[in-house]
Formats: C-alpha cells, structure tokens, sequence
C-alpha cells in the first residue's frame, strides 16, 4: 500500500455514500486509470445509482455486504448525520485493515474510531471545485495512520487538485469554514454582481461572463504575485475612482466584519455537527 505518484492506483476501494462529493472523488480516480470494476459504492438513494452507474459504469449497491470484503481504503462520503447508522452497517463488513478516509463535515476521528472498531483514520475536507481538478482539500491524519497511508490519500485526491495536511485535527473546522464553504461564498458574489451587471443594463449571459472571467483573472493573478491581496487591491483602486466609491460603500456597511463572523460561524457549526452527531 505504497504506491508511487506515478503508478497508476490499482487497489479495490469502496465508497460509503456515493452523492456529490463521492461524484467527485470517483471521477478522478477514473481519470487515472483505475478500473471501474476496482470501485464499490454503497449508497441507497436509487437516482444516485443510476447516475454512478450511467456517468462511471460503476455498479453500486444499496447496502454494505461482503462486496466490501477486500477495500484496501474506504472512503467515507455521508453526511455527517447519517455518519453513525452507515458505520454500524459498513463495520461487519469492512476489512480489519483498511485505511478509512472520511469527508464528512465536523466528524472527529475519534467518533469515527469508535463506531469503526479502527484508528486507520484520514479525515479530509475537499470542496466542490475538485469536480474540475481545481479543488482545494484540508487533510488531518491520526498519529497510528503511516507514510504509506498518507501517500494512498494524497494519491487519490491528486486528480481533484491540491492538499494541504494539517498537524491538529480542531484545523480542520477552519478548513471548512474557508476553503470547504468557500466556493459558496464565491458563488453568491458572483450571483450578486451578475444582477448588478443586469440592473446597469448589461445581457444576463455578459454579466455572467464578466463576473466568472474577473474571479478567474483576479484568483489567477493573486495566486502568481508575490504581492499581498490587499496591496493588488490598492492598485486597482484610482484615488476618487469608481473602485474607491464601491470599496467605501462595501467598508461602511460592515461587509468585511460580517464576511469574517459569517466563516466564524461555519467554523462554529462544524463543532456543533461533532456533538450533535458524533456521540
Ligand atoms: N458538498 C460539499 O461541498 C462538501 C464539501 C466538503 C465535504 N463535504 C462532506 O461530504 C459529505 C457528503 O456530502 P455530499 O454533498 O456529497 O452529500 P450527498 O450528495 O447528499 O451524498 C451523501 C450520500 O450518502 C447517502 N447515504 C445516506 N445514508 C447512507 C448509508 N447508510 N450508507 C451509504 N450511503 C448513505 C445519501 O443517500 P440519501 O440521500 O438517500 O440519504 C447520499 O446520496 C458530507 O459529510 C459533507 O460534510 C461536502
Ligand atoms: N459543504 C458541507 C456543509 O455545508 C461542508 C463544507 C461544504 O456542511
């Protein structure tokens, strides 16, 4: 279970939970070279299924059974609600082993090793981005998970962008709270100056158009600069311009301080999903 960055993964893996975030992780796989027959998906809901079955060629099922009998690696895609009644299920079935990876929001890996019977506990936060190669994944792993357990993980995730580890699992909720909710940040921006865009006249598909090509252009430019963002920003901001009039608008109102206790209050739930449902 040590597979080089360039060996094409060939191990049997399985899914619990085969929804948006499996979608994502199991495309790349495939991209990669691994079989579709290397892969099963437990997953209940029948238009998921489907869907796994018609884009992947996958054959999920909807309960755990002995089709797990030989996942080297199992990757936890539930929600964290539903995290404790699937790992009752999975436990009987899943190899003594196997390397367990969980994507579920606030879950700690302690209420993970408890339902499981297992300390080989990865705990990841991707977020939706790696549909298009370009997520962005928080990684925490348990002191018992080795080397070769981390470059299995690092393996897998490769084709949905890039991972950062980090060294206390509580980061994790931080993680979420920025990288995890943030395409959802970006897409409300996007959605609100579109609709000014509109207001001011401007067709709906050449709002979009602008708004989508300025966060890629700004993301892009921000991402090669040695510069602080807010030092770019500054230099788009002409003294008396119209940059400065909208900045001013967004300070007065308290944009900043709200964005900030909004991601405060992700972080927040995040902790709150770990009592409420990890017990
Ligand atoms: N979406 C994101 O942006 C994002 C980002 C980072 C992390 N996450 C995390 O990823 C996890 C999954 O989120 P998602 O957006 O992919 O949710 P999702 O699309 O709803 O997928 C979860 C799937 O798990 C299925 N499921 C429920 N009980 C199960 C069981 N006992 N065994 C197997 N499968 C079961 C659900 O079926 P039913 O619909 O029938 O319940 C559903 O199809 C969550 O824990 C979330 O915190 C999501
Ligand atoms: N989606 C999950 C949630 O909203 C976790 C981060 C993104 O809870």
């Amino acid at each position: 279970m040590n597979p080089s960055p360039d060996t094409p993964l060939d191990l049997p893996l399985a899914f619990i939970g085969g929804g948006n975030m499996a979608s994502a992780l199991i495309g790349g796989l495939l991209r990669q070279g691994l079989p579709p027959d290397r892969i099963e998906v437990v997953e209940p809901f029948e238009p998921a299924r489907a869907a796994l079955q018609q884009d992947f060629g996958l054959a999920p099922q909807p309960a755990a059974g002995p089709q797990l009998a030989h996942a080297r690696l199992v990757v936890w895609a539930v929600k964290p609600q539903t995290f404790a009644a699937a790992a009752a299920q999975v436990r009987p079935h899943a190899p003594a082993d196997a390397l367990h990876l969980s994507v579920a929001a606030g879950i700690t890996t302690d209420s993970i090793a408890r339902w499981l019977g297992s300390q080989a506990i990865v705990r990841a936060m991707p977020n939706t981005p790696a549909l298009v190669g370009q997520g962005m994944t928080g990684l925490f792993a348990r002191a018992e998970v080795g080397e070769a357990g981390r470059e299995l993980v690092e393996q897998v995730l490769r084709p949905t962008g890039q991972t950062l580890w980090v060294e206390r699992e509580e980061l994790l909720d931080a993680v979420t709270a920025l990288s995890g909710s943030g395409p959802a940040y970006v897409f409300l921006f996007l959605e609100a100056m579109a609709r000014a865009g509109v207001e001011m006249g401007l067709e709906p598909t050449d709002a979009q158009q602008l708004a989508i090509a300025t966060f890629q252009g700004a993301a892009a430019l921000a991402a090669r600069s040695d510069d602080a963002p807010q030092l770019l920003r500054q230099r788009v901001t002409s003294p008396g311009g119209t940059t400065h009039a909208a900045i001013t608008h967004l300070q007065e109102a308290g944009v900043p301080e709200h964005f900030i206790a909004a991601m405060h209050a992700a972080q927040r739930r995040a902790r709150e999903l770990a009592t409420e449902f990890g017990g």
